[in-house]
């Protein structure tokens, strides 16, 4: 079954703050279920921390957050299984793990291709939150899920909340919801003990700026350049006076994502005072270009290495 949807319904195009482009067509989901990810493990009483929790951990020790961006289901859900222990296990201290989306907002070409990738092989999100299960408990670092808004207005924002937390994903990030209808999110993700993150960018206003920061839960995502995502050969030099201007506002950590693909770009922006550095295309693309998925794994593997070494 496909249920079409017009995202303008809900994201009056004035009031989109964190992105820049946006696809008018009505959306595709497909929610067809598969079985194939049985929970391994029955969840232990989440013995990992939260969002906040981590970044207050690391800022104790002076040390910066790696967070890497996966999609799930590229190049399928066992390969993203693996993945996640890989990177847990490389010393990433938070996992964004994105729900592939037939119509996404802001994602570059990299994404794209593995959301269309995964969406081709009929991964679904019962089918996420059944590899999560089974996953999540040996983990060392928590999962933040980064989904757009139609699947959560799907379930039901406090079904999908409490589908979620009884996963044991700790953090969410919708790109898709101005702060304005984030509200009800809000309230049902502090109900269920998930951390509900909110993006800046650098054409958001200050003032508006300011609203989101008090608002967002676990960190602030600080989005680096205009665009979409996907590696650029520099980091901007914009990005510290951004980072400034947020920290003048907040004791909240501030994560830099958007165009971050190299131990230099990671070392940079460390240097510029952020507290947590998300790295999305260069990982999707490793995964997704590999000619296997034990090699995608492996360069997986070399790659987070070596931007965990840029950190320390
Ligand atoms: O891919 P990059 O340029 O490394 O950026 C991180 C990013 O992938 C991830 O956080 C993300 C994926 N899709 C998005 C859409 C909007 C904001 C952020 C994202």
């Amino acid at each position: 079954m496909d249920i079409a949807f017009k995202p303008s319904r809900i994201l009056p195009l004035n009031k989109i703050p964190n992105t820049l482009i946006f696809s008018p067509r009505p959306c595709k989901i497909s929610v067809s279920q598969t079985k194939r990810f049985a929970p391994m493990a029955a969840l232990a009483a989440y013995p990992v921390v939260g969002l906040s929790e981590t970044f207050k951990k690391l800022r104790e020790q002076g040390k910066v957050a790696l967070i890497p961006y996966i999609t799930a289901g590229d190049p399928d859900l066992s390969t993203t299984a693996e993945a996640l222990k890989v990177l847990s296990t490389c010393g990433s201290d938070i996992i964004e793990l994105g729900v592939p989306y037939s119509d996404p907002l802001a994602d570059g070409p990299v994404i794209q291709a593995a959301a269309t990738r995964s969406l081709a092989r009929e991964t679904n999100f019962n089918a996420i939150i059944s590899m999560l299960k089974g996953v999540i408990p040996e983990l060392s670092c928590p999962i933040s899920l980064f989904t757009y808004y139609n699947p959560i207005l799907k379930r039901g924002v406090e079904n999908f909340m409490m589908i979620i937390k009884d996963t044991g994903v700790r953090g969410l990030v919708v790109p898709d919801v101005p702060l304005e209808e984030t509200e009800v999110l809000r309230k049902e993700a502090v109900k269920h003990n998930i951390e509900l993150v909110l993006l800046t960018t650098p054409t958001t206003p200050k003032e508006r700026m300011k609203k989101i920061v008090e608002a967002s839960e676990g960190f602030v995502y600080l989005v680096s350049s205009i665009g979409v995502t996907g590696t650029r050969t520099s980091v901007s030099g914009r990005v510290q006076t951004l980072l400034e201007e947020v920290k003048e506002v907040t004791e909240k950590p501030v994560a830099v994502g958007f165009g971050i693909s190299k131990p230099e770009h990671v070392k940079q922006v460390a240097e510029w005072g952020a507290d947590g550095i998300i790295i999305g295309s260069a990982m999707v693309k490793l995964l997704g270009e590999a000619q296997s998925p034990e090699e995608g794994l492996k360069e997986l593997e070399n790659f987070t290495k070596s931007l965990k070494s840029a950190l320390s």
